[in-house]
């Protein structure tokens, strides 16, 4: 039988969702949230601040902004950042406009952040935060992940290593943990996480109007 309502349930409106991944370097954020900009239509990369220097094949712009010290305080100055923090002894720092604009309109954003920002955005935009944890099936396999990035020298890798056990104890600040071993399975269940967040009823805000016409039929 034809439908008699005047919204497509596929068609309503709904609040944007923040997504964010955060694991101890090396877990494969990246390489998951690179997988899900590739296969969904429907999320967008928040790119941050960073005072990092690039690796090599990062472009300004779309994996980092890269800017030096001074633009970085005169940001945090402006209240510029959602969230910022100093990781690894740089500073990192999510941009406010865009993000804010875009949750509004109804779009998705993934941000590959670590658990300081993840717990700064979460005390601003609680209804709106998905946090999700990537694990890595074991330290070893950590270990071979940054060593055959081969994007940081020997004496990064053994920083990053040395914060790695520290990163995983802020595990429990999120609603997911995934253990990235496979990364076919991982991205799957990362996607199942999203599609299932999609459909949580607070965001569903266009819901209320499709609802009532259900309940009330125009005879
Ligand atoms: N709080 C915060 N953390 C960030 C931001 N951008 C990146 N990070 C985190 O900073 C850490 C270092 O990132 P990066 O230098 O790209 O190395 P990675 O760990 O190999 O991805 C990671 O834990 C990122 O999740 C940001 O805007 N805010
Ligand atoms: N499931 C996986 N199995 C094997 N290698 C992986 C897997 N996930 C990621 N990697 C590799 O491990 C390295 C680190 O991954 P990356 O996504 O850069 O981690 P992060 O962004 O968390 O620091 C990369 O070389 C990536 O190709």
């Amino acid at each position: 039988m034809a439908s008699t309502l005047s919204q497509k349930p596929d068609t309503l409106q709904r609040r944007g969702l923040m997504l964010i991944m955060s694991s101890p370097s090396g877990a494969g954020k990246t390489t998951v949230s690179r997988m899900l900009l590739e296969h969904d239509g429907h999320i967008r990369m928040s790119v941050s601040v960073t005072t990092r220097p690039p690796r090599p094949g990062e472009v300004d712009g779309k994996d980092y902004y890269f800017v030096g010290q001074a633009e970085f305080d005169r940001m945090v100055e402006d209240g510029a950042f959602l969230e910022w923090a100093f990781v690894f002894g740089h500073c990192y720092g999510t941009p406010k406009a865009e993000v804010k604009a875009g949750l509004r309109q109804g779009h998705d954003f993934l941000f590959d952040i670590d658990w300081q920002g993840t717990q700064q955005l979460y005390q601003k935009l609680e209804t709106d935060v998905v946090r999700v944890f990537l694990l890595p099936p074991s330290i070893g396999e950590l270990r071979r992940r940054l060593t055959s990035r081969g994007t940081d020298s020997a004496e990064v890798i053994a920083g990053r290593m040395a914060r790695a056990q520290a990163e995983i104890s802020h595990w429990d600040g999120y609603d997911y943990v995934v253990v990235n071993d496979d990364i076919d399975t991982c991205f799957a269940k990362v996607t199942q996480i999203l599609a299932a967040e999609r459909m949580r009823r607070a965001r569903q805000t266009g819901l209320i109007g499709f609802v009532r016409e259900l309940m009330h039929p125009v005879p």
